[in-house]
């Protein structure tokens, strides 16, 4: 398999560690997240999270999810406190999913799988960028947050009405003046572990942050996100679904929680 990694049976996620073979290492991610195994840490400050609208600027469909990019030249949109420590620049933010309600996430809370999981993606401005801070044990922190099945998300909708435009593979549109906040739950109790990329090349650069609450997708909303193809367009079409990582094992780590 060359560098065209996916999600099917011929190139997915049991066939990564042929050419990524740190897919075998000690601090995988996504993992099955099970509170009764983490423990509560009193030292974790609350999340801060402060985004400028007018940072974000377009929404790309890349073959394996769509995302929206974030300007990262300054520290207009940031992460800080919670369990990191220094300033960490929003690059860009990602959902995975599944073909059906009953499967999608990435991580799951004592073997449930939510439809969906949005990730916010953050590079540590102790590195000069994204790219240096990925290779770096502490570069990243990626936010998490669970989609449920309910009623119709009217936060989502903007991203929504954007996909006819990004139907294919490569295809991008300008996506302007958007507040990423509008996304997170009411809480911002979170799990936190150290982990990766859960897409290759699967770098251990990951301090991940799991909000225990979810937010709500609608069965309609759901079908909008299935509608965008992992193929270009002139390929034969394939829906974009099931573009998770299965939880990979917990191996020396521990998993603490900001809440009691
Ligand atoms: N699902 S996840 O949140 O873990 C996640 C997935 C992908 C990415 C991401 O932006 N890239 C993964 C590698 N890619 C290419 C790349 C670029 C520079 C250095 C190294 C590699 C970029 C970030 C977070
Ligand atoms: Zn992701």
């Amino acid at each position: 398999m060359s560098n065209g990694w996916g999600y099917a049976d011929h190139n997915g996620p049991e066939k990564w560690c042929e050419n990524f073979p740190i897919a075998n290492g000690p601090r995988q991610s996504p993992i099955d997240i099970q509170p009764s195994g983490a423990s509560y840490d009193e030292s974790l400050k609350p999340l801060k999270l402060q985004y400028d609208p007018s940072t974000s600027l377009d929404i790309l469909n890349n073959g394996h999810s769509f995302q929206v990019t974030f300007a990262d030249d300054d520290d207009s949109s940031t992460l800080t406190e919670g369990p990191i420590s220094g300033k960490y620049r929003l690059k860009q933010f990602h959902f995975h999913w599944g073909a059906s309600d009953d499967k999608g996430s990435e991580h799951t809370v004592d073997g449930k799988c939510y439809p969906a999981e949005l990730h916010l993606v953050h590079w540590n401005t102790e590195y000069p960028s994204f790219g240096e801070a990925a290779s770096k044990p502490d570069g990243l922190a990626v936010v998490g947050v669970f989609l449920e099945i309910g009623a119709d998300n009217p936060n989502l909708q903007k991203l929504l009405d954007a996909m006819d435009a990004i139907k294919c593979k490569g295809t991008q549109t300008s996506f302007t003046n958007f507040d990423p906040t509008v996304l997170l739950p009411e809480s911002l109790d979170y799990w936190t572990y150290l982990g990766s990329l859960t897409t290759p090349p699967l770098l251990e650069s990951v301090s991940w942050i799991v909000c225990k609450q979810s937010i709500s997708v609608s069965l309609e909303q759901m079908k909008k996100f299935r509608s965008l193809l992992f193929t270009a367009e002139d390929e034969e079409a394939c829906c974009m679904v099931n573009n998770y990582r299965p939880p990979q094992p917990l191996k020396d780590r521990e998993v603490r929680a900001s809440f009691k």
